[in-house]
């Protein structure tokens, strides 16, 4: 897998999708299926979308027991995606519970999606961290420490802040991968992103990937905003 750029398909219009992905026709780009969308179609849009050629992070961040985390993971491993996500918070049971049942799940001779854990949403600044989740310890350490915490229990990466990457890549190794949302163009609207970069900025830090949702899908032409992150990402060192 390149380092890739991939959009955020936060939509759930039969109409907006369509509009969005046409121009990529002939293209094979990397695309996020978050909840939104996967709730309105369900599984069908993810073989819609294989069948375009592109590749897909399946968005569903998981986090409940480990018995349920893991069954889920089975089923969700027969739909063959790239890459898909839980929440480090479930802790480290779940976390193998996950990996194992994506393991179990997997059709023979079929590659095992790559598994990440959300580390702190790129929508949590330290205040709101320490003052409604009642977690005091600097930001950046927690993310750290749930980012080791996913190496040991036999993730293949995380989500994070392209802000948290060099002592991820430090602590866990640079073939741990760091995929990083909460990126903006400078002139972008922040809205609900709390920890955000540029695309280039990602890049100089060292993330193996980024996520990129409204910039592009909110962008009155979403098809050269999109080749115009990615030139800034691809170039960004
Ligand atoms: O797991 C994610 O993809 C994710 C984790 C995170 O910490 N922050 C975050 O923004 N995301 C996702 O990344 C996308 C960012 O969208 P934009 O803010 O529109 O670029 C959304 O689909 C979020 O669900």
């Amino acid at each position: 897998m390149q380092r890739p750029l991939i959009i955020a398909l936060d939509v759930h219009q039969k109409e907006a999708r369509e509009r969005l992905l046409e121009p990529f026709k002939k293209d094979s780009i990397f695309v996020k299926v978050g909840m939104e969308l996967y709730y309105q179609e369900g599984p069908r849009i993810i073989e819609q979308i294989k069948q375009d050629g592109h590749q897909i992070f399946l968005d569903l961040k998981l986090h409940d027991i480990p018995n349920t985390v893991g069954k889920a993971m089975t089923v969700l491993s027969r739909l063959e995606v790239d890459l898909v996500n839980v929440h480090a918070a479930g802790g480290q049971k779940m976390m193998e519970s996950a990996r194992e049942g994506l393991e179990k799940g997997t059709p023979a001779g079929g590659s095992r999606p790559k598994l990440l854990a959300v580390t702190q949403l790129t929508s949590t600044d330290q205040q709101m961290m320490t003052e409604e989740l009642l977690i005091e310890k600097n930001l950046t350490h927690v993310v750290t420490q749930y980012a080791s915490l996913a190496k040991r229990s036999g993730l293949d990466g995380v989500v994070s802040s392209a802000l948290e990457v060099p002592i991820i890549n430090e602590v866990c190794g640079p073939e741990f991968l760091t995929v990083t949302p909460g990126i903006r163009q400078t002139s972008d609207a922040v809205e609900d992103q709390k920890r955000v970069v540029t695309p280039k900025q990602a890049r100089e830090l060292g993330s193996w990937g980024i996520v990129v949702g409204r910039s592009i899908t909110g962008a009155s032409d979403p098809y050269k905003m999109y080749q115009q992150m990615k030139k800034d990402w691809e170039e960004g060192k």
